[in-house]
C-alpha cells in the first residue's frame, strides 16, 4: 500500500517511500526463495537497528522517549478524547525503547485503563494483564517484567507496538517472534495500534509478508508518521 492512497499526512518527511514504484515489490508474492531471503535480511537488519539505537546516550534516548509521550498525550486527546474510560496496553520497556512509564502513570490518574502484554504461550497470542502504579511486576518470558498472573486479563482498544524498524507504509519490524502480528490477527475488534519507535529507525520498506498487519499510526520523536483515516 502506498503513501499517498491511505490519505495519510504526515508530521515529518516520510522517508523515500514515496519514491519506490508500486510494482517494485510484491507482498502477496509467497515465493519461499523470497520469503527465506526476507527472514534473513530482517534479521540482520534487526542486529543493526538494535545496535544502533543502543549506541545513544541515556539522554539522548530520555529525550526520545519524553518527546514521543508529547505526541502520544497530544494524539490521544485529539482522536480519542483522551481515551478515558479506555484499555491502552503499553509496553515495559527494554533494549533501549522510548520509555513511556512516566506518560503511563499520568494515564492512570486520568481514569485511562493501562495493560501491559506478555508471552503466556510461545508461538500464540500475547495476553494483556492490568497495570497500575503500585502493581508489583514479575519476571514474564524474556525476563521481561510483567504483572503477576493474577492481574485482570484485559481486551485493549488502543495497543502500543514497540518497533524496532518502521517504513513509510505502516509495517513494523519487531524482535522477530511475531507476537504482535498473531495478536492484531486475533483480536475482534482489532486495536486501534499504534507504533512506537526512533524516527532513524525508518526503513524504505520491511518487504511485507502475507502475515505482516500495517499499523494504524506511528510515532516517533517527530510526531506522527503514516497516520491512517480515523478508526
Ligand atoms: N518491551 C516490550 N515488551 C514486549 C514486547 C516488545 O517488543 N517490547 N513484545 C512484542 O512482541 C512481546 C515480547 N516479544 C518477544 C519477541 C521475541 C522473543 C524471542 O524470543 N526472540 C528470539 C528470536 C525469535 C525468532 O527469531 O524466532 C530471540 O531474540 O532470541 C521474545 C519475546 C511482549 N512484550
Ligand atoms: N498471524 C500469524 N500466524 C502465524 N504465524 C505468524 C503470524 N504472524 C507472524 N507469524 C510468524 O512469526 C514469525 C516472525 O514474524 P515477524 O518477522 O513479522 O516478527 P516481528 O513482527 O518482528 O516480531 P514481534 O512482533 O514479536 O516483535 C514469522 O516468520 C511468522 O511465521
Amino acid at each position: 500500500m502506498g503513501i499517498t492512497d491511505t490519505g495519510s499526512r504526515f508530521a515529518s518527511p516520510p522517508c523515500l517511500a514515496g519514491e519506490i514504484a508500486p510494482d517494485y515489490f510484491d507482498p502477496m508474492a509467497v515465493d519461499p526463495e523470497q520469503a527465506r531471503d526476507v527472514a534473513r535480511w530482517r534479521t540482520s537488519e534487526r542486529a543493526r537497528l538494535r545496535a544502533e539505537r543502543q549506541a545513544l546516550s541515556v539522554s539522548d534516548r530520555a529525550a526520545v522517549g519524553a518527546a514521543v509521550s508529547r505526541h502520544l498525550r497530544e494524539l490521544l486527546l485529539t482522536r480519542f478524547d483522551g481515551a478515558q474510560g479506555k484499555v491502552i496496553s503499553a509496553y515495559w520497556p527494554i533494549k533501549g525503547e522510548p520509555d513511556l512509564r512516566p506518560l503511563m502513570a499520568d494515564l492512570h490518574a486520568a481514569r485511562v485503563t493501562i495493560a501491559l502484554p506478555l508471552v503466556e504461550h510461545k508461538a500464540a497470542p500475547l495476553v494483556f494483564r492490568r497495570w497500575t502504579p503500585d502493581t508489583i511486576m514479575v519476571r514474564g518470558d524474556w525476563n521481561i517484567p510483567v504483572p503477576p498472573p493474577e492481574a485482570d486479563a484485559l481486551t485493549p482498544d488502543i495497543t502500543l507496538a514497540p518497533l524496532v524498524g518502521w517504513d513509510s507504509a505502516g509495517f513494523r519490524l519487531g524482535y522477530g517472534g511475531g507476537y504482535f502480528d498473531r495478536t492484531l490477527a486475533a483480536l475482534r475488534p482489532r486495536p486501534f495500534t499504534i507504533g512506537i519507535g526512533f524516527h532513524s529507525a525508518c526503513l524504505i520498506t520491511i518487504f511485507p509478508q502475507p502475515h505482516d498487519i500495517p499499523l494504524d499510526v506511528i510515532l516517533t520523536q517527530e510526531g506522527a508518521q503514516v497516520l491512517r483515516q480515523t478508526p
